[in-house]
């Protein structure tokens, strides 16, 4: 008699459930596949490994031409890799709200910039803008061009030993003291101490992030999970991490005899202040800035200005590797631009004219986005491109699958930076720092970096591949779970 009572309420719960599916799919044209009673379409995308992810979402939005819909247990998500779709989301000024994903992320990056919404984010975007305008920017590339040599000389020490390594690593530390000298002022020397803790700690919280996201039973349990234990650990280094640089630089203020922020000197010229001073010194609504304010700032651009810039450099020495007629086109504009003086740091006018060498940045880009995929939330109803979208729909922007779709890009798993030569074309289908409101503040900051980077590499050393496949892993960034490989021999 129980086992009947439960397998008749079993079966009205499923029946309910089914029904709330096909009532809800009727408030959008958008298609997808069937969802199972209860989980949805979660046995698709459910616990599955971060190296199959994208090919997941190929598949779905391949099936269901570009666009598909899909429920996640209740949560309706709509997937797209359509270059119009993902148009009318990101240039909207009021599609800003960000998707569920990014609420795993805050216990590492609070409310900073990458992970707010609505009034909040709006006040910080207005405020912080002005830290990364180019005459600032400017400031910094003498800090790139210092950091790039002493990754020069590690790189030699590496290639005397005439083996293989695994670039990942190493440029990740060159890019940590970059985004701290220059956006927080202080050094860590990285760089000199290679068994960096914070790199290390950036690695095991975006592995725990990325398993939550995907895997909604591990986020039920994940208090009682060894994740969680791996993530404290983790957080207690990132923030003391940036507690330190926080402290570190209120001291040399102190020292200073700064105590508030000046914006013109007393002969007309403008103050440049960098971006953590900026924190520290400005009132916003009268008051100053609180310390959590400042740390989840900090964290999120220590993070954003440090993992995503090494994702981008190392897949573009990978690029070149495989390419060795475009890796010596670049070495030829190399020498046009510097001559005799072939050792010295390139200058602001040289990084201007590598102009092949930021076509290659924006091929390898376009096949390995740092940022593989971006989520909003639709907070009311919308229709974009035609499609009808209901309020609470998350939206996945695919922008690894759309930037290798054969329907917008000719051969498209070919690295071809002259296709970069055409200007014409539809800036919405190359998106790698995204685009309209929420766009990528450290844009410019990543291409100078990246450009003073790779001149200095490509100088010095000749990029070799050693038949080693990077098994792509879509996590908070794109990595790859076997390392990027290469050989790198010095040029005489
Ligand atoms: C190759 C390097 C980089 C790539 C590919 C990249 C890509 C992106 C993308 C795609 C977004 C949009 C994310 C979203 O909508 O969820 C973004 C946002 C952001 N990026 Fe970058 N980024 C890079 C470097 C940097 C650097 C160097 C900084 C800072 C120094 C930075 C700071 C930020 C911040 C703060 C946001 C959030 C902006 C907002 O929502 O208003 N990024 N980035």
């Amino acid at each position: 008699m129980f086992v009947l009572l439960f397998l008749v309420l079993l079966l009205i719960i499923l029946l309910v459930s089914w029904l709330s599916f096909y009532l809800d799919k009727k408030h959008t044209n958008v298609r997808g596949p069937l969802p199972y009673p209860l989980i949805g379409n979660a046995n698709s995308l459910f616990a599955i490994e971060s190296t199959e992810f994208m090919n997941v979402l190929s598949r779905l939005e391949e099936k269901y031409d570009k666009t598909a819909l899909i429920y996640l247990f209740s949560q309706r998500y709509i997937l797209t890799s359509d270059p119009k779709f993902i148009e009318g989301i990101v240039s909207s000024a009021k599609l800003t709200d960000k998707g569920k994903s990014y609420y795993f992320m805050e216990p590492w990056l609070g409310e900073g910039l990458l992970t707010s919404s609505g009034p909040r984010w709006k006040a910080h975007r207005k405020f912080l803008t002005p830290a990364f305008h180019f005459n600032i920017l400017h400031q910094f590339l003498p800090i790139f061009c210092k950091n790039a040599t002493v990754l020069i000389k590690k790189l030699h020490n590496i290639a005397i030993k005439n083996c293989s390594t695994n670039l990942f690593p190493i440029i990740a530390l060159a890019a940590l003291d970059n985004v701290t000298e220059s956006i927080m002022a202080v050094s860590f020397n990285a760089q000199g101490d290679s068994g960096s803790e914070f790199v290390k700690a950036v690695d095991a919280i975006s592995t725990v992030i990325s398993k939550r996201m995907w895997n909604p039973f591990l986020d039920l349990l994940f208090p009682l999970t060894s994740y969680k234990t791996k993530q404290d650990k983790a957080l207690k280094i990132l923030h003391g991490q940036t507690i330190k640089i926080i402290k570190a630089r209120q001291e040399e203020l102190k020292k200073m005899n700064i105590s508030e922020l000046v914006l013109h000197t007393k002969h007309g010229t403008k103050n440049k202040h960098t971006f953590l001073d900026l924190l520290l010194l400005a009132e916003v609504d009268g008051k100053k800035i609180s310390d959590q304010w400042i740390r989840e700032e900090v964290d999120t651009f220590l993070f954003e200005g440090h993992d995503t810039i090494t994702s981008a450099i190392t897949f573009c020495l990978y690029c070149l590797a495989q390419n060795q007629d475009i890796q010596e086109k670049v070495f030829q504009e190399q020498k046009n631009i510097f001559g005799h003086e072939f050792d010295r740091s390139p200058s602001s006018n040289d990084l201007q004219q590598m102009k092949y060498l930021e076509f290659v940045i924006k091929e390898s880009l376009r096949l390995f986005p740092s940022v593989p995929i971006i989520q909003r939330k639709i907070l009311e109803d919308t229709v974009i491109n035609g499609m009808r979208i209901p309020k609470n729909t998350s939206i996945v922007l695919d922008l690894f699958n759309m930037q290798r779709d054969p329907r917008v890009y000719e051969d498209p798993l070919e690295f071809r930076p002259e296709r970069f030569e055409n200007t014409g074309r539809n800036p919405f289908t190359w998106l790698p720092f995204s685009a309209g409101p929420r766009n990528c503040i450290g844009q410019k900051f990543a291409m100078m970096e990246m450009k003073v980077t790779i001149s200095e590499i490509i100088r010095n050393f000749i990029i070799l591949p050693t038949g080693q496949v990077p098994i792509l892993a879509a996590e908070l960034i794109l990595r790859t779970v076997n390392g990027v490989n290469l050989k790198i021999v010095p040029r005489l």
